[in-house]
């Protein structure tokens, strides 16, 4: 369970934090009433001096002196029952228990918001001081928009610290410089000058002595890399020369089954080679929520291919999926027969022709680093391949539904090629992986960029080559492609 890779479980989270405020609100008023008694008790004594004289004075009147035995002990034992109430453990909210009951969230999601936080903020370029402010707002194609909530100076110190973390020196320093100005007019202060301070000095000086170390700049830390590699060379803003799209086409594509010359799909060509197009309302809103609700119990971090060797989580895809087979929902079958009728490919998961879906929300700037959805691998190691792999062989296409629009970011680019296709509810994104000679085609390389406000959902079907080979036959000529749908 975390928190920061996936948007639905935020909304639990929203909902605890709800019944969490219910019971402290319940408590508050509980102990206020408890308070009040004790209060009264305090000040229901007259003043009265220290002095013998002036004591015995006090108890010489019988109605102070029945006061006094009145006040220690009915309201003493009214006191009494007030401070032992409180001392229940059963009437004091116990946090612990909605920790573990609830799932709350660790530190470990703290960081990973955080981080969620810093790639938006590299990945669109956001303005830092608005940023504060509570006010996302880039220099890029993205409308602005205001959270409720702003940033603290505490909030801003542990960006910076996890800024720093990842070697981000010079934005570690805008961070704590940013703390540090807002250190000083806020009304309740969340952290000291001084421990902000204490962190600048540091990062100012590492950043210092990289700089001396590294005379050549060019060569840049691997963890530069980490982040920064995402969109280029063309990024998430540049579009691509007008010169690259005027070939581009849209039209209504009729597919591989009489059925669809009655509704013929509207299809959107994204780029000619490799070939990419994006198709409109191919799944219903109503079997979008269908698909939503088979996956949300099961959805779990997602995981990918990494230099181990094993399939590992990480900051590269944060997010959060499940697979859905034509065995499992009728839904799931429903789906493969259409899919057949477009694309013209077997799509059946237990005959081997492709997998099962992929169903996947995406969190808190939620991204997935670019990456090849080929695995290349797999003629190489036919005899460690376990007994899908090895029958089915490699994706030779990627289908992906969009489940969802999104309000901002979350777009699919192609940095090789220029290509951004962007979520769009009912819509999906279709692209050979493959080269007809069955090799991997190194442009398809592409990534998902981080959301930036919303929850991105999306579906994928990658088809496999083996069972396609009468359909779409290959060739021997490693410069062939598939031109087409
Ligand atoms: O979510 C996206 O836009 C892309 C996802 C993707 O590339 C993948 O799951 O392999
Ligand atoms: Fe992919």
């Amino acid at each position: 369970h975390e928190y920061f890779t996936a948007t639905t479980s935020l909304i639990n989270l929203l909902q605890s934090e709800h019944t969490i405020i219910n019971v402290l609100q319940d408590y508050v008023s509980g102990v206020e009433k408890h308070i009040e008694v004790i209060k009264q008790f305090i000040n229901s004594r007259r003043s009265v001096g220290e002095e013998v004289d002036e004591m015995a004075d006090y108890v010489a009147n019988p109605i102070q002196a029945y006061s006094l035995i009145k006040r220690m002990t009915i309201d003493l034992k009214a006191v009494e029952e007030s401070t032992q109430v409180m001392a229940t453990p059963d009437y004091v909210p116990n946090i612990s228990y909605f920790r573990s009951a609830f799932y709350l969230p660790q530190e470990s999601d703290l960081h990973g918001a955080a981080n969620a936080l810093l790639l938006l903020q590299e990945t669109y370029k956001l303005n830092m001081s608005a940023m504060v402010r509570g006010f996302l707002q880039s220099n890029g194609p993205i409308s602005p928009f205001q959270a409720e909530e702003q940033l603290t100076a505490r909030d801003c110190l542990y960006l910076g610290k996890n800024s720093f973390n990842q070697g981000h020196y010079d934005n570690a320093i805008d961070w704590f410089k940013t703390a540090l100005t807002k250190a000083e007019d806020e009304h309740n202060i969340t952290v000291s000058r001084e421990e902000i301070q204490a962190f600048l000095d540091i990062a100012v000086y590492a950043h210092n002595e990289i700089l001396k170390e590294r005379k050549d700049i060019s060569i840049m830390p691997v963890i530069f890399f980490k982040h920064y590699f995402l969109f280029s060379p063309l990024g998430p803003f540049q579009l691509r020369p007008l010169e690259w799209e005027k070939n581009l086409r849209c039209r209504y594509f009729k597919g591989y089954h009489p059925y669809l010359l009655l509704q013929p799909i509207k299809l959107e060509e994204k780029s000619k080679k490799p070939y990419i197009a994006q198709l409109y309302d191919v799944i219903s809103d109503k079997e979008i929520r269908k698909m939503q609700n088979l996956s949300m119990p099961y959805l779990q971090r997602s995981t990918h291919y990494g230099y181990s060797g094993f399939y590992e989580a990480s900051q590269k895809r944060t997010s959060a999926n499940t697979w859905l087979a034509e065995d499992q929902d009728p839904l799931a079958e429903r789906l493969d027969n259409r899919l057949k009728m477009i694309t013209g490919m077997a799509s059946r998961y237990r005959h081997y022709e492709a997998e099962a879906y992929q169903i996947a929300n995406y969190g808190i700037g939620g991204h997935y680093v670019p990456h090849q959805d080929f695995i290349q691998s797999i003629k190489d190691n036919l005899f460690q391949l376990d007994d899908f792999e090895a029958r089915a062989g490699d994706r030779i296409a990627t289908w992906m539904f969009y489940l969802s629009d999104v309000e901002a970011g979350g777009a699919t680019v192609f940095p090789y090629v220029g290509a951004v296709v962007r979520p769009k509810k009912g819509s999906a994104v279709f692209w050979w992986n493959l080269k007809r000679n069955g090799e991997g085609d190194a442009m398809t390389y592409h990534g998902a960029c981080p959301v930036l406000r919303g929850s991105k959902w999306v579906s994928n079907k990658w088809f496999r080559v083996n069972a396609q080979m009468f359909r779409k036959p290959c060739s021997l000529n490693e410069d062939t492609y598939f031109t087409d749908l």
